[in-house]
C-alpha cells in the first residue's frame, strides 16, 4: 500500500526533478551500492548515491535534469532481483524528492584503548595461517569445538566456555604455533603488547556466523588482547554498559589491539549476517572493480566472506580466587601489590580500579556491609533538608546505609559492585548497578545527588573529574549534590579525625577485621536513622538469592538486546535495573534502545577539551607535588589509622578470620602459597587535599559550589545544578 503510495505520487514537483528516492533500494533490503551504479549510472551524469544505515530506501542524485527523468521512467517498478515467489521480489519503485540527505559517512570513532593496526601480516601468512587453521580443524579433539555459530580452536590453554575460564594446571599439548612468533615478538617490540601471549583461539566464522557480545574473561587473562583479521574483513561491534555503541571494521591482515577501556569495560561482538555496512570506498578497494564512472562514497553492504580470526591473549596465572565448587568466590586476598603503580593514563587507572576497588568490592562486600550502617550526622542533616517527595540519587550507595533515613523522599542507589547493590536491594532499596563515570540515569532527573566515598577511588584527576561531571549531569536544574571524599588531612586544627585513633583502639580493631576507614563507628549518629541489628543483616543464602534474582533480569535484557541466542557467553559487563525504569536512561543504559548519537557526540567533544584540561593540570600538579619525571610511581600501601603520606596509596582491608573450609586446607597441604596470604584486599585511594575537590568542583560546567567543609577526616561540598 505504502509503496502504490509512493508509485502514484512519482511525479515531477518544481525545484526538486534532480534527486530520486528509491524505495527498496536500501542497505536494509540487502541492496549496495555497487548493484545500483550500474543501474543508474545508465542515464548519464549520475553524481551519487546515498545509503542511510538501516534505511530501505537510497536516494541517487543526477546532475542534470533529463538524466533523472529518464531514470523514474525506465526504473521505476524494476524488479532489482527475483524471490522465490513473485511476493518476494526487490522492485524498485522511484520518486523524486526535493533534497537528499548529505552522505552519510561512516563514523571513525573507536573505545579508548582499541588499537587496529592495517597490514600487519603478509598475504603470504595471511595464507599460511589460513592454511593451518584448515589442517588443524579436520582433526577434532577437545581443543576443536564447533559452536553454534562458528568453529574454534585452542592453543596453549583451552578456554572453556562452560565456565567461562581456563584451566591453569591443565595446559594443551600445542602451545602457540611457531609461525605465529614472528609477527608476535613484533607486535610485542612495537609496544602493542607487553607480554608474549600463552593462548591462542582460532575463530573461523562462516557468512551469516558471529559471536555474542561478550568481555572476555576478566579474570582469566591480561590486558592486552590481540586478534588478527584473515580471509576477510568484517565489523565488530563495541558496547560500553551506558549504551554507546561503536562498528568497527576489521580489514583482512589486520591486527586488534584491545587495551584498558576497551578490553575491560566495552563489549564486543561479530553480528550473524551475511553482509556489513562499510564506508563505500572501503567496500569498492575489497571487491572486485564495477567499473562504473560514479564516485563512490558513503556507505554500501560488503559481503562476507569466510573470515579466520587469530586471538591472541595472555593466561593470569596467579588468582585472586580459589575456584571449587565448595568455597567459590570465596576471596584469598588480592594480589600482591607490589606491581600496583600510581596510573598515568585512564587505560592504567580503569586496571587498577578494576583489581584494586572493584574487585575487592565484590570480594569484601559481605563483610564490608556489616561494618556500615549508619550514615553520618552531616549527610544525614542534608537529606533531611531536602524537600518532601523529591527524587534523590546515592551514587555508590554500597549496602545503602545512607538510603531510608528520610521517608518522604523517592529513592534510588546505584552501585559498581553487583553484591553490594543486591545487598541494598534486599534491604527494600531501589538499586541498580552502575559505573559512576558514566551512570546509567538520564540527564537532568533527580533533585538531589549523593555521592559519599566515592570519587576517591578514581584513579587519575581526569576520572575523578568525569564523575564528579556525571553527579552534575544527572541533577536537574537548582538540584543538589552532596560529595564526601577522604582527606589527606586527618588532622586539622589540632584534632584529631576518629580515624587516627589510639592505638589500643587500633589493635583492637585490626583483630575484628575491616578497617573502618572513611566511616566513624561513633555514637553521634542522628536517631531519626536507626542502627540496623545483626538479625536484619543478609546471610549468605539470602545475599546469592538476591543475586541470582538481579541476574534474572539481566538475562532478560540481553534476551532484548543480542539478536540471537548466545552459545558462549562470556559476558561479564552486567546491568540491573530496578522497577524505576523511566528514570534510567534508555539512551544510555545497556544496548536495548538506540543512543542518542547527538548527545554522544557532544560530550566526546566536550570531555576531549575537558579531558586535555585536565591533564595539563595533572601535570601541574605532578610538577608542583615533585613526581618522578619517567619512573612510574610505586603505590604505597598505608598503614591503618595513621596519618596519609602520599595522596595515591593502597589501604588494607582485612576479611574477618573464616573458618577454614576443606578444600582451603587441601590447598594449604598442597603447599599453595596464595592460600597462606589469607585474606587482606587493599583498595585504591586517592586522598583529597584541601581546597583540591572544591577547585575541581568549581570547573565543572553548569554548577556552583554553595558549600565546602571538612567532616571527620573528609573534604565535603554541596553543590548546585545551574
Ligand atoms: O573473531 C574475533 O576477532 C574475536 C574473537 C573473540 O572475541 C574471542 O574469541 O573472544
Ligand atoms: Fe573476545
Amino acid at each position: 500500500m505504502w509503496l502504490y503510495v509512493l508509485k502514484t505520487a512519482a511525479i515531477r514537483a518544481s525545484g526538486c526533478d534532480r534527486i530520486l528516492c528509491v524505495q527498496n533500494g536500501g542497505l536494509d533490503n540487502g541492496v549496495s551500492q555497487e548493484e545500483l551504479i550500474p543501474l543508474f549510472s545508465k542515464f548519464s551524469n549520475l553524481e551519487g548515491i546515498v545509503m542511510l544505515p538501516h534505511k530501505q530506501y537510497c536516494f541517487v542524485c543526477y546532475s542534470d535534469t533529463s538524466s533523472a527523468a529518464l531514470a523514474l521512467e525506465k526504473l521505476n517498478g524494476f524488479v532489482l532481483r527475483k524471490g522465490r515467489d513473485p511476493s518476494q521480489n526487490v522492485i524498485l519503485y522511484l520518486c523524486f524528492v526535493e533534497k537528499a540527505p548529505s552522505s552519510v559517512s561512516p563514523s571513525y570513532e573507536r573505545p579508548p584503548g582499541l588499537d587496529i593496526v592495517e597490514d600487519f601480516v603478509s598475504e603470504k601468512t595471511e595464507q599460511a595461517l589460513i592454511d593451518l587453521m584448515d589442517m588443524d580443524l579436520e582433526s577434532t579433539n577437545k581443543e576443536t569445538a564447533v559452536m553454534k555459530h562458528r568453529k574454534v580452536k585452542h592453543y596453549g590453554f583451552e578456554f572453556k566456555y562452560g565456565i567461562n575460564d581456563v584451566d591453569v594446571k591443565d595446559p594443551l599439548k600445542k602451545g602457540i604455533p611457531d609461525i605465529c612468533h614472528g609477527f608476535l615478538n613484533e607486535a610485542k617490540e612495537r609496544g602493542l603488547i607487553h607480554h608474549f601471549p600463552d593462548q591462542l583461539t582460532i575463530n573461523c566464522y562462516e557468512p551469516g556466523q558471529g559471536i555474542p557480545a561478550h568481555v572476555d574473561t576478566l579474570e582469566a587473562f591480561e590486558d592486552g588482547i590481540v586478534s588478527l583479521s584473515l580471509g576477510s574483513q568484517i565489523v565488530m561491534d563495541f558496547r560500553h554498559p551506558d549504551g554507546r555503541h561503536v562498528s568497527v571494521l576489521l580489514p583482512r591482515r589486520s591486527l586488534m589491539v584491545m587495551k584498558g577501556e576497551s578490553r575491560y569495560v566495552w563489549s564486543h561482538g561479530i553480528t550473524p549476517r551475511k553482509s556489513d555496512i562499510v564506508s563505500a570506498e572501503t567496500g569498492n578497494k575489497e571487491s572486485d572493480s564495477n567499473g562504473c564512472a560514479a564516485s563512490i562514497g558513503g556507505l554500501t553492504l560488503q559481503a562476507r566472506r569466510r573470515r579466520v580470526s587469530y586471538t591472541f591473549r595472555k593466561v593470569v596465572m596467579e588468582r585472586d580466587v580459589i575456584k571449587c565448587d565448595k568455597c567459590k568466590g570465596n576471596a584469598i586476598g588480592d594480589r600482591d601489590p607490589e606491581d600496583a603503580f600510581v596510573p598515568q593514563t585512564d587505560e592504567e587507572a580503569i586496571a587498577l580500579e578494576r583489581r584494586h576497588v572493584n574487585k575487592v568490592y565484590e570480594d569484601i562486600a559481605e563483610h564490608f556491609s556489616g561494618t556500615r550502617y549508619k550514615p553520618w550526622p552531616r549527610v544525614v542533616d542534608f537529606i533531611m533538608d531536602q524537600p518532601s517527595f523529591s527524587l534523590l540519587a546515592d551514587v555508590g550507595c554500597g549496602n545503602g546505609k545512607c538510603l531510608g533515613a528520610n521517608k518522604d523522599l523517592y529513592e534510588i542507589g546505584s552501585d559498581f559492585s553487583s553484591n553490594l547493590a543486591a545487598i541494598c536491594h534486599s534491604r527494600g532499596f531501589e538499586t541498580c548497578v552502575g559505573d559512576v563515570t558514566c551512570l546509567p540515569f538520564r540527564t537532568g532527573s533527580f533533585d538531589v545527588v549523593l555521592c559519599i566515598a566515592v570519587i576517591h577511588h578514581m584513579a587519575t584527576k581526569h576520572r575523578r573529574y568525569k564523575a564528579l561531571s556525571e553527579v552534575v549531569r544527572i541533577l536537574r536544574k537548582g538540584g543538589r549534590a552532596l560529595v564526601y571524599v577522604w582527606a589527606m588531612e586527618q588532622e586539622l586544627n589540632k584534632t584529631k579525625s576518629k580515624y587516627i585513633k589510639s592505638s589500643r583502639q587500633q589493635k583492637q580493631e585490626n583483630q575484628e577485621g575491616g578497617d573502618a576507614v572513611d566511616e566513624t563507628s561513633s555514637n553521634d549518629c542522628v536517631a531519626s536513622r536507626p542502627a540496623r541489628s545483626s538479625a536484619e543483616r543478609l546471610t549468605c543464602e539470602q545475599n546469592s538469592t538476591v543475586k541470582q534474582e538481579s541476574e534474572g533480569r539481566i538475562a532478560d535484557h540481553s534476551v532484548i538486546e543480542s539478536a540471537y541466542a548466545s552459545d558462549d557467553k562470556s559476558c561479564v559487563s552486567e546491568f540491573t535495573t530496578s522497577q524505576s525504569d523511566n528514570i534510567i536512561d534508555s539512551e544510555t543504559c545497556g544496548s536495548v534502545k538506540q543512543i542518542s548519537v547527538q548527545r554522544v557526540k557532544d560530550e566526546t567533544s566536550k570531555s576531549k577539551s575537558d579531558q586535555q584540561d585536565i591533564f595539563n593540570d595533572a601535570s601541574k600538579s605532578y610538577a608542583l607535588e615533585g613526581s618522578p619525571d619517567l619512573d612510574q610511581k610505586k603505590l604505597t600501601v598505608h598503614v591503618n589509622r595513621t596519618q596519609f603520606k602520599d595522596q595515591d596509596l593502597l589501604v588494607p582491608w582485612q576479611l574477618k578470620a573464616k573458618p577454614i573450609a576443606p578444600c582451603e586446607s587441601e590447598n594449604k597441604t598442597a603447599g599453595n602459597e596464595n592460600a597462606n596470604k589469607g585474606d587482606l584486599f587493599h583498595r585504591f585511594y586517592h586522598v583529597f587535599r584541601q581546597g583540591e575537590l572544591e577547585a575541581m568542583c568549581k570547573r565543572l560546567a553548569d554548577c556552583t559550589v554553595k558549600k565546602s567543609y571538612y567532616d571527620q577526616g573528609n573534604w565535603c561540598v554541596v553543590l548546585e545544578k545551574l
